[in-house]
């Protein structure tokens, strides 16, 4: 999930940054995305304001969304039986995407949509398609990565990444 986020930091968007992170059964990450526009159309031309879903002066006609990316990066052939991590629970439009690249298992972290219709109804067929979902409690309240901590002549962190028991 934190490297959801840290993705999530490179997008454009100025009032709300998604990213995803898909690993696989082994929990190697096999795609990272993060919402912006399509390659070829500048966030100096396109609009990153909001407005109705189809106003054409509107950022919703235009952007690709975190999961739509994660999956369009993958590094495998498919993401067959692959978990999503995402920053926030997947739309209906990602909810599609995600059953037909046969994603098993979305966890999210924030379900703040969760009475509109479009979760709703992307909850419907995630349920349908049989995905699971779930979401995140993270273990760590805090992840920092501060460049003065690291000793760049011996390219150790200080203090040291913590090791697991
Ligand atoms: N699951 C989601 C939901 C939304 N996004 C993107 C699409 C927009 O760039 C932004 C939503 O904008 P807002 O209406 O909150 O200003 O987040 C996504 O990538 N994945």
């Amino acid at each position: 999930m934190a490297l959801a986020f840290l993705a999530a930091k490179r997008s454009k968007d100025p009032s709300t940054q998604v990213g995803a992170c898909i690993v696989d059964k082994n929990n190697k990450v096999v795609g990272l995305g993060y919402n912006g526009f399509p390659i070829g159309c500048s966030d100096e031309e396109f609009p990153w304001r909001k407005g109705g879903k189809t106003d054409l002066d509107s950022k919703y006609m235009y952007v690709c969304h975190a999961e739509m990316n994660a999956i369009l990066n993958k590094i495998t052939a498919d993401v067959t039986g692959c978990t999503m991590f995402v920053a926030l629970f997947p739309c209906a439009e990602c909810a599609k995407i995600i059953i037909q690249s046969r994603i098993s298992t979305v966890v999210y972290m924030s379900d703040k949509h969760a009475s509109k219709n479009e979760t709703i109804a992307s909850k419907r067929m995630l349920d349908a398609a049989g995905i699971k979902y779930r979401r995140h409690i993270p273990r760590e309240k805090k992840i920092v990565i501060d460049f003065d901590d690291v000793d760049w002549s011996g390219m150790s962190q200080v203090p040291q990444s913590p090791v697991k028991n």
